[in-house]
């Protein structure tokens, strides 16, 4: 029995899907344009799709889990069960307009002709505001849309927002917040729910260890204890003596976002040879 998994052929989720299978310790090849693998050392069959074509494939069980982006997923509306968020091709569905345009608020587009790929959230939006605008539906160069007079006003994916600027854009309302989520289909059987489990599992470690960082310094004994209350480890921090005296070494690990305000605190109390590692996998 093996759990079938589909993930994007190719494009802006193929990668760290990818790296995410083996940072779980899945090895996958797929030889250039193979759309089916088998991983060679855990229970799991690859499809490669598009990944606007994943939603559905899981709904209707050819494939049992999928990873996509939520911005798909929902603008799909199928069947299925967010298990995990995993963090990765972090984006906005934003709304864009001209960047002369006096837009003071999401009326300024009743009326008008919006471009966008994702109708269905556009639509939902819209009725959300009381909007009356025209969806003018197009598969992708939205951005370009309002430059060429086929629209007032866009919807589309932005995330550092250089596509917009260089299209003369500016962006103001957000739709939906969207990263990469694993989704799996609503009946699946026990034997494969278990190996589902096994894989989130895994997907977890490796998530974790991400935000965290292992830390190693040198404390002065004497203020060993006000070291200590910055750093929470696991359980506790470890304590060892260095082999001069009145020195000790302090292992410990920290989370990413405490990260540059608690060092800053750490040296002022006296730490030094501060050392920080990246951590592989983290079960707690
Ligand atoms: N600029 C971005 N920054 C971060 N994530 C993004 C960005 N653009 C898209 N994404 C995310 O990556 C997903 C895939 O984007 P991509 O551009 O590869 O899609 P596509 O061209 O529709 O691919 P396909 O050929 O599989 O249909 C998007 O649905 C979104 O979740
Ligand atoms: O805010 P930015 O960082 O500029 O990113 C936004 C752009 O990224 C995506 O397109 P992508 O580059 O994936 O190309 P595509 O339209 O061919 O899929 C999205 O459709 C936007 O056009
Ligand atoms: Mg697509």
């Amino acid at each position: 029995m093996k759990l079938k998994i589909a993930i994007q052929k190719s494009g802006r989720l193929y990668e760290d899907s990818i790296k995410l299978l083996k940072d779980c310790g899945i090895d996958v090849r797929n030889g250039m344009n193979k759309l089916k693998a088998e991983a060679e050392n855990f229970p799991l069959e690859v499809f490669f799709l598009r990944d606007d074509d994943i939603p559905q494939y899981v709904a209707d069980k050819v494939a049992d889990i999928g990873i996509v982006g939520e911005n798909v997923l929902y603008e799909k509306q199928k069947a299925v069960t967010v298990v995990e968020k995993l963090g990765f091709s972090k984006c906005r569905l934003a709304v864009g307009v001209g960047k002369d345009e006096n837009y003071t608020g999401a009326q300024y587009l009743q009326g008008k002709t919006i471009a966008t790929s994702y109708p269905v959230l556009v639509r939902k939006f819209l009725d959300d505001n009381n909007i009356n605008a025209e969806i003018h539906e197009i598969s992708g160069s939205v951005e370009i849309a309002p430059g060429i007079g086929l629209s007032d006003a866009i919807v589309d994916l932005v995330s550092s927002g250089s596509t917009l600027f260089m299209n003369g854009l500016k962006e103001t309302e957000t739709i939906l917040k969207s990263e990469a989520v694993l989704v799996r289909n609503n009946e699946l059987s026990e034997e494969k729910l278990a190996i589902l489990s096994s894989l989130v599992f895994r997907m977890q470690a490796v998530k974790k260890a991400k935000n965290n960082k292992y830390i190693l310094l040198n404390a002065p004994n004497d203020r060993l204890q006000e070291i200590i209350a910055l750093l929470p480890g696991m359980k506790s921090p470890t304590v060892l003596p260095l082999a001069e005296s009145g020195w000790s070494s302090v292992h410990s690990v920290l989370n990413e976002n405490d990260f540059w305000n608690i060092i800053e605190q750490l040296k002022e109390r006296g730490a030094q040879g501060i050392l920080v590692i990246p951590i592989e996998k983290m079960i707690v």
